[in-house]
């Protein structure tokens, strides 16, 4: 029987299935006994009341073994365990009128008689619950199996019938048209039993063990009903043998729902599923439909004339076969629907992006192959545009992947409206997206056109966010030798690196001196990501002086790598660890190493000390930035105004309102913020107002001419006041000449840095630095 599903234990290994000894013992000892009694008890007593009572029993211990069962399973397996429960009790009802019969009138049964009606029941009942047993999914699968069964039944009670029982009956019921039928119906039920046993058997799924004693009880049962028939038919039933059939058929269904129920583990369902064995079985119903037909067709051949009853089967058994077919037919057709829809859908998704529904990598790569066929034979020229959006992971970082996935559905709605019907766009992963220009003409105002398309701001969940790409051309045009299509969309892809490389937001357009520069850089990359793994990236300090006293107040810390014996400038160094996302780890270890140095150098020290770290705008909005800050001042009892962040304008206005808590919390720990290079931006004076500051930062360019042009020396002039008016001290930055700094005194500039101050010097010689002479200015 089929096990009881979602009430089970997910597996059940080291459990017995099977059902109890006890109750296997005491079958055993029934069938014993029984026997055992046959022999040493008179023929006459023991058909009376042995043989008939223990049949009693026995049917009504399958029917009440059934119904208990059936009581705590769920769903089909429910219903059949009923169906079984009520056939048995149904048989059970029958025999009780056979002993009331036989014991208390001490009469013998006729047949036909009431009981017939109880044992008809039982085979079909059983056969309900057999058929509600198959494991068929859904109504196609269910209506088979019970074409099976009846055409499989039909062709082997005419087998049985043309060959013995025919003639048998012919010869012994006469007239009697009920007794007749009812003999014909016994053994065509006990096939159709055998013959369902034996599918349900062969497409069993999970826990075989109780639907196998199932099967074997019916067998046993129909092998005695239809042993019955024929000494029935033939009228010299006397009981004996074909009783202990019976008996042992309902202990095994009795046993069968005692048997505890099994987990259908999913191993073992797949393991079925892959089973060859569960097709076969599909073959198993023709066999006896074949026998019929070849049975048939011999005795014809022999001269039998077929009755007319014995015809309606044939048609019958014909009929049942077509209608198999056709539903079978009918079905494949639906599989094959559904196997071509998808067929489809499947080979749509290999081939297009399953967020945006643009074509994929794939695609793209094969539209691309035959834009270069194309071009190889007819010179028609290819191009590819490739856009990588500016700062995606920002968005995702500050507003979450799922805002960032909806940006990236929306940016290729923009694409796909900017070109042309015809060019293929293409989501080539995360924030790539590549445009297949074939039909000619200047890809450069296409690539135009997507940038511009992704300039109005886009409303994602209720936050505008501004979304600017880089994008790289590569054009193949008709004189070009032909190229191999990884090649081109890697080309068209070192252009966008470029555009990236200088400064972001831009279209480039392919030059073959890239891709040098591109494994340059590739190069360096890989001895970067080493030397912050070794921390040989190092600060160095540069003395910040205060004007007045010319004492030392301030030290900016600035990055130093030294590769292969050259200097690397930090304007190519951090960059690249920003574009190679190593700048977090780069930022954290110089954080702590300036940190520590600063807790040494303001140890014992009276008068106050600044260490400022540079932080690259993206680190300032980077989530846990300002909790590694945190445990830094904490960790080294860092004082008030100690550690100073220099952050640039872009970093505060690419989001200000970030910027702005970033700064605050930042405060809030004692550590001041002070803004790099300004004026070099677009810093206006109500934004740097809203933003809690601690000093400035005037770019070295406002001080490169100052003592010699005049409008410069205004101009500095006027940007000192005004950070004056707002409060904000500020900090003069490439101070290289005394003429320099002399104007810088007269403007009442109160700090400055440069090297007529003080070059930047190694960790060691700073200690010697804050001992020594103040400068001379
Ligand atoms: N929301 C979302 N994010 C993705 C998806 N695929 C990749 N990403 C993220 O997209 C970001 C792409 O980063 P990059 O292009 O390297 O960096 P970027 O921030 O755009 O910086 P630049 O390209 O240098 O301007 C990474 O943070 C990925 O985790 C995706 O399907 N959905």
């Amino acid at each position: 029987m089929t096990t009881e599903r979602g009430s089970l234990p997910a597996s059940g290994r080291g459990r017995r299935t099977g059902p109890p000894r006890a109750a296997v013992l005491l079958v055993v000892l029934v069938l014993v006994g029984y026997q055992v009694a046959q022999v040493s008890t008179p023929p006459i007593a023991f058909d009376r009341y042995v043989s008939n009572l223990v049949q009693l029993l026995a049917g009504l211990t399958a029917a009440a073994a059934a119904a208990r069962r059936a009581g705590t399973a769920t769903g089909r397996s429910r219903l059949s365990w009923a169906c079984l429960s009520l056939g048995t009790a149904a048989w059970a009802a029958g025999q009780g009128w056979w002993c009331w019969v036989q014991i208390v009138q001490g009469g013998e049964a006729p047949f036909p008689s009431v009981a017939d009606i109880g044992f008809v029941a039982f085979p079909l009942l059983a056969a309900a619950a057999l058929l509600l047993l198959q494991t068929a999914d859904g109504s196609t699968a269910r209506l088979q199996r019970t074409l099976d069964a009846a055409m499989t039944s039909a062709a082997a009670g005419l087998v049985s019938w043309e060959t013995t029982l025919g003639a048998v009956v012919a010869a012994n019921t006469g007239d009697d048209r009920l007794a007749g039928t009812l003999l014909v119906a016994y053994p065509v039920l006990d096939v159709l039993l055998i013959v369902l046993g034996v599918l349900t058997l062969a497409r069993a799924t999970g826990d075989r063990l109780p639907q196998g004693l199932v099967v074997l009880g019916l067998l046993a049962f129909s092998v005695s009903d239809s042993g019955f028939a024929f000494v029935a038919a033939a009228g010299d039933y006397d009981g004996n043998l074909l009783d202990l059939g019976w008996i042992a058929g309902f202990l095994l269904i009795a046993l069968a729902a005692l048997c505890r129920p099994a987990a259908v583990g999913r191993a073992a369902e797949e393991r079925r599923a892959e089973d060859p064995s569960a097709s076969r079985a599909d073959y198993l119903p023709y066999v006896p439909v074949a026998l019929s037909l070849v049975v048939t067709a011999v005795l014809v051949f022999r001269g039998r004339m077929l009755d007319r009853w014995e015809l309606l089967t044939v048609v019958v058994v014909v009929a049942l076969l077509l209608a198999r077919q056709y539903v079978a037919l009918r079905d494949n057709s639906r599989l094959a629907g559904e196997l071509a829809t998808r067929e489809s859908e499947l080979r749509h998704q290999a081939f297009h992006d399953g967020l945006t529904g643009l074509a994929n990598r794939a695609l793209f790569l094969d539209r691309l192959q035959h834009a270069l066929a194309l071009h190889a034979r007819d010179l028609r020229p290819v191009a590819v545009v490739f856009l990588d959006l500016d700062d995606f992971k920002v968005v995702n970082d500050t507003l979450g992947h799922a805002v960032g996935d909806e940006l990236l559905v929306r940016v290729a709605e923009r694409l796909t409206g900017a070109v042309r019907t015809g060019d293929t766009v293409a989501r080539l992963g995360g924030d790539e997206f590549a445009v297949l220009l074939e039909d000619g003409g200047d890809p450069m105002p296409i690539a135009a056109k997507v940038s511009a398309s992704l300039v109005p701001p886009f409303t994602l969940r209720g936050d505008v966010v501004d979304v600017h790409a880089s994008i790289g051309i590569c054009e193949l045009d008709a004189e070009d030798a032909p190229l191999a299509a990884d090649e081109l969309l890697a080309r068209s892809d070192t252009a966008m690196y470029s555009a990236k490389r200088s400064g972001k937001d831009r279209i480039v357009a392919y030059s073959p001196g890239m891709s040098l520069a591109e494994l340059q850089d590739g190069v360096l990359r890989e001895a970067l990501r080493l030397a912050i793994a070794d921390r040989v990236v190092r600060l160095h300090y540069q003395p910040i002086v205060e004007l007045e006293t010319g004492r030392v107040s301030g030290l900016e810390a600035l990055a130093r790598w030294r590769h292969d014996g050259v200097d690397i400038p930090p304007d190519v160094f951090i960059p690249l660890a920003e574009r190679s996302g190593f700048m977090t780890v780069l930022t954290a270890d110089l954080l702590a190493a300036a940190c520590t140095r600063l807790a040494g150098w303001t140890r014992g020290r009276t008068e106050p000390l600044s260490v400022h770290v540079n932080v690259a705008p993206s680190q300032l909005i980077a989530p846990g930035f300002v909790d590694t800050v945190a445990e830094l001042v904490r960790a080294h009892r860092l004082p008030a105004g100690g550690l100073v962040l220099e952050i640039t304008e872009s970093g505060i206005f690419a989001d200000l309102d970030a910027a702005r808590r970033t700064v605050t919390e930042l405060r809030g720990l004692g550590v001041g913020v002070s803004l790099d290079d300004f004026g070099v931006g677009y810093s206006s004076l109500a934004q740097l107002n809203a933003m809690p500051l601690d000093s400035v930062k005037i770019d070295r360019s406002f001080l490169a001419a100052v003592d010699t042009d005049r409008r410069q020396a205004t101009f500095l002039h006027a940007v000192l006041r005004l950070a004056e008016e707002i409060g904000l001290p500020v900090v003069a930055e490439g101070v290289e000449r005394p003429a320099q700094l002399t104007l810088l005194r007269a403007l009442g500039c109160r700090h400055a840095q440069g090297y007529l101050l003080g070059r930047p010097v190694d960790a060691a010689e700073v200690p010697a630095l804050l001992a020594g002479i103040a400068v001379p200015v």
